[in-house]
């Protein structure tokens, strides 16, 4: 029976197939999959059931750092990058996301919530200014009066939501997803911690059908203090940078680490502003953490 990974707790996951949901654990001892992974499952009653194949992946979100790595989801078309107005956010994490999306094909849309605070609307806009230069689709929105406009861009897509905490991503996955809301407030009552925290990943359809992949759904995860991106080789990250794919491999030295080469087609581009300084300092920042994750581990 074909399925759509809905939940990963862990150990064992929760699939939705035609015949419901079901809890399924994995055949074999060592296997990870991610919300949005398609598999096929053997019934075993209880509602329960064995993941038996994981079909092709067309892309995997997942963050590392030195010593351990974390898959997020997969089968993505889209990430929604969820800034706000207010609390500042940070726009090296928005890089960060960008980067992960960029590496693996994934499309990323910026939704810059709590546009109706509009005393600090032009600042979070003129922050965002450098994305937006770059071609990337910025979506004002205010998840407190609702979110239709940002609910019609979403239909069909495969999209991930992701965020710092305080973004007001929870407010808007509720404002999207009406079922997400019960299943926050159930797990905050659980908990008794009365506030709506997300704890794991969880995809929801979109249209409120079962969630396949002809349908569009939508994948609220956890807050996203820290997006580590040690896996990523120095290569792939400087490709992950929109802007610095026509110069690479023009730098006078083939080996350039565009520090203070001599002919570095990307400082070049830094000095006379085709590179922003932030995009430029994001990279640099990057960059120099891979370099450590990787001195703290050269297994990867
Ligand atoms: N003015 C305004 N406030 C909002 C909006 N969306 C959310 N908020 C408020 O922002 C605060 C944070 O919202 P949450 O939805 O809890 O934020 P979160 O990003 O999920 O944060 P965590 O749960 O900590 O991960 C709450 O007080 C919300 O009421 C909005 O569109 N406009
Ligand atoms: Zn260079």
């Amino acid at each position: 029976m074909e399925g759509v990974i809905v939940a990963a707790f862990g150990r064992h996951y929760e699939v939705a197939t035609p015949a419901g949901r079901l809890q399924c654990y994995p055949r074999g001892k060592k296997s990870s999959f991610a919300c949005g992974d398609r598999v096929a499952v053997v019934p075993g009653g209880d509602g329960q059931g064995v993941i038996e194949t994981l079909h092709p992946r067309r892309n995997l979100l997942w963050r590392s750092d030195a010593f351990r790595e974390k898959l997020i989801a997969a089968n993505l078309s889209h990430i929604l990058i969820v800034v706000a107005t207010e609390p500042g956010f940070s726009d090296l994490l928005v890089s960060r996301c960008i980067v992960a999306a960029e590496s693996q094909d994934i499309t990323p849309l910026i939704v810059l919530n709590k546009a109706d605070l509009g005393e600090r609307l032009e600042a979070a806009r003129a922050q965002l200014a450098p994305f937006r230069a770059l071609g990337y689709e910025v979506i004002e929105v205010s998840a407190l009066n609702g979110a239709e406009g940002l609910m019609k861009r979403l239909a069909g897509l495969h999209a991930i939501l992701v965020g710092q905490s305080g973004m007001g991503k929870s407010t808007l996955t509720n404002a999207l997803i009406p079922e997400a809301n019960a299943a926050t407030r159930e797990i905050s009552e659980a908990l008794d911690s009365g506030k709506h925290t997300t704890t794991f990943a969880r995809l929801y359809a979109l249209d409120g059908t079962a969630p396949d992949n002809a349908h569009g759904w939508l994948i609220d995860s956890p807050g996203l203090q820290v997006f580590g991106l040690a896996h990523l080789a120095a290569d792939d990250l400087a490709e992950s940078f929109i802007e610095f794919r026509p110069l690479l491999g023009q730098c006078r030295f083939r080996d350039c680490r565009h520090e203070a080469e001599p002919g570095c087609a990307l400082l070049a581009a830094l000095a006379d502003g085709r590179i922003h300084p932030r995009r430029f300092e994001h990279y640099r920042t990057i960059r120099a953490e891979i370099a450590e994750a990787k001195r703290l581990n050269p297994g990867w």
